[in-house]
């Protein structure tokens, strides 16, 4: 039996994740946690039985625990409860299913405690990788990546132990506005950036897909799951999200992994890593699918990649700038406080103002984001 911990039960991955666990008799669920729905948290904790559910919302917590008074559910709160659910002593695997870096402690705390990954979260890894993945070496535990790039990144190197990897390639839709100028965009609407080409996700890696701030965090994120350079990480647009990846060796051979974009996929092989199983669902069809298209990436109207790389390259609490920048702003963006191009300005503004260190620690890099809100509520 695999016994599942899912941080983050009630969003887009987390409700996935619990359709792989309802199509799988051999898995069992033994924490849950949200940060406010407690409608559907409640509904999950009578489906899948867990040990303890959390709910980041204190009162609501209060309220959940009296729906479930007539269980032997365990109901907590706040970061106490979201570090109890990741470390709850009966789970192989957590599925970091958060949104945001609010998800470095628990994933730290479940390392420590000896759980696998199932990582989703990444603003974890771009902004704590230097941390946690000498953990997770340490501590002999496996980070299986959920993020459907990193997954076909995996599967295209699974059975290549030993084989440098010499580039990833690193697909993107290029989002809702591929092709368009900064001047065309001054007048995108919340709705308009909602609208991903090919993925139904949540809102806040929607808006980053759109900004192409997702595939920065993601080149980030490639850095340390597969210990390359920032430089041999190269976005590719593909603009039909077909082709999840890729990854090019020393001989110029290049393996990729496709499929329908459906995150079940990568959801159930890290759960079930290195078995593969029958999954429901449709199939890619060769013979109407009528083109696989490539184009370069737009830097120039996309400055978020741009940056994203410049602080992967300079390291230290550069990434956390750029990451806490982004979900200040894109959380901003989706209150209709700020015009859709501030996103960008804003990230570009905070990392022109910070005080770099290197290597920073856990305390540090919460000191740092700390410090990137307060700086941009100064201005905004
Ligand atoms: N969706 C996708 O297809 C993909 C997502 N990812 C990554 O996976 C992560 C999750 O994304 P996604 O599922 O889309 O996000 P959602 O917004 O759909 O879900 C986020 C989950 O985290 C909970 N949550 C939000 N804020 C807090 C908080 N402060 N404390 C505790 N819990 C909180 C939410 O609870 P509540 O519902 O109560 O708000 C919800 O359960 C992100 O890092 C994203 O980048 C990666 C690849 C693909
Ligand atoms: C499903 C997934 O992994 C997302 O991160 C997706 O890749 C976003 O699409 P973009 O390629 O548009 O960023
Ligand atoms: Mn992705």
């Amino acid at each position: 039996m695999k016994k599942i911990a899912v941080l983050g039960s009630t969003g887009s991955i987390g409700t996935q994740t619990l359709e792989v666990v309802r199509e799988n008799s051999d898995m069992q669920v033994t924490a849950l946690t949200a940060g406010h729905n407690i409608d559907l948290l409640e509904k999950q904790a009578r489906e899948f039985h867990p040990r303890l559910v959390a709910l980041q919302d204190e009162e609501g917590a209060k309220t959940l625990a009296v729906r479930l008074a007539d269980t032997d559910i365990q109901v907590l709160s706040g970061m106490d409860g979201l570090m109890a659910a990741a470390v709850e002593e009966t789970a192989d695997i957590v599925v970091t299913a958060v949104v945001g870096m609010i998800g470095i402690r628990p994933t730290i705390a479940a390392i420590e405690a000896g759980k696998d990954i199932a990582l989703a979260n990444k603003e974890t890894l771009v902004t704590a990788g230097h941390l946690i993945m000498p953990l997770a070496a340490e501590k002999g535990v496996r980070i299986l990546p959920v993020d459907s790039e990193h997954s076909a990144v995996f599967q295209s190197i699974n059975g290549e132990a030993g084989n440098k990897i010499d580039k990833i390639l690193l697909t993107a839709s290029g989002g809702p506005f591929r092709g368009w100028t900064r001047e065309q965009m001054k007048q995108v609407r919340l709705e308009d950036a909602l609208k991903h080409p090919n993925w139904a996700m949540g809102h806040k890696i929607t808006i980053d897909s759109s900004t192409m701030v997702n595939k920065g965090l993601e080149v980030m994120e490639a850095r340390w799951l597969f210990g390359v350079e920032m430089d041999d990480v190269q976005v590719v647009i593909q603009p039909q999200s077909v082709i999840h990846s890729m990854v090019q060796f020393e001989d110029g051979a290049v393996i990729a992994q496709l499929g329908v974009p459906d995150m079940k996929l990568p959801i159930q092989y890290a759960l079930l890593y290195p078995e593969r199983r029958t999954m429901p669902g449709p199939r890619l069809d060769f013979w109407s699918l009528s083109s696989i298209n490539f184009e370069t990436p737009d830097f120039e109207n996309f400055p978020g990649l741009s940056m994203a790389y410049e602080a992967g390259k300079k390291g230290g609490t550069m990434p956390t700038v750029f990451n806490a920048a982004n979900e200040w702003a894109v959380a901003a963006f989706l209150k209709r406080k700020i015009g859709y191009l501030e996103i960008t300005d804003i990230i570009g503004e905070a990392m022109a103002h910070h005080r770099w260190k290197e290597n920073p620690c856990l305390e540090e890099i919460l000191q740092t984001e700390a410090e990137t809100y307060s700086y941009i509520e100064s201005k905004y």
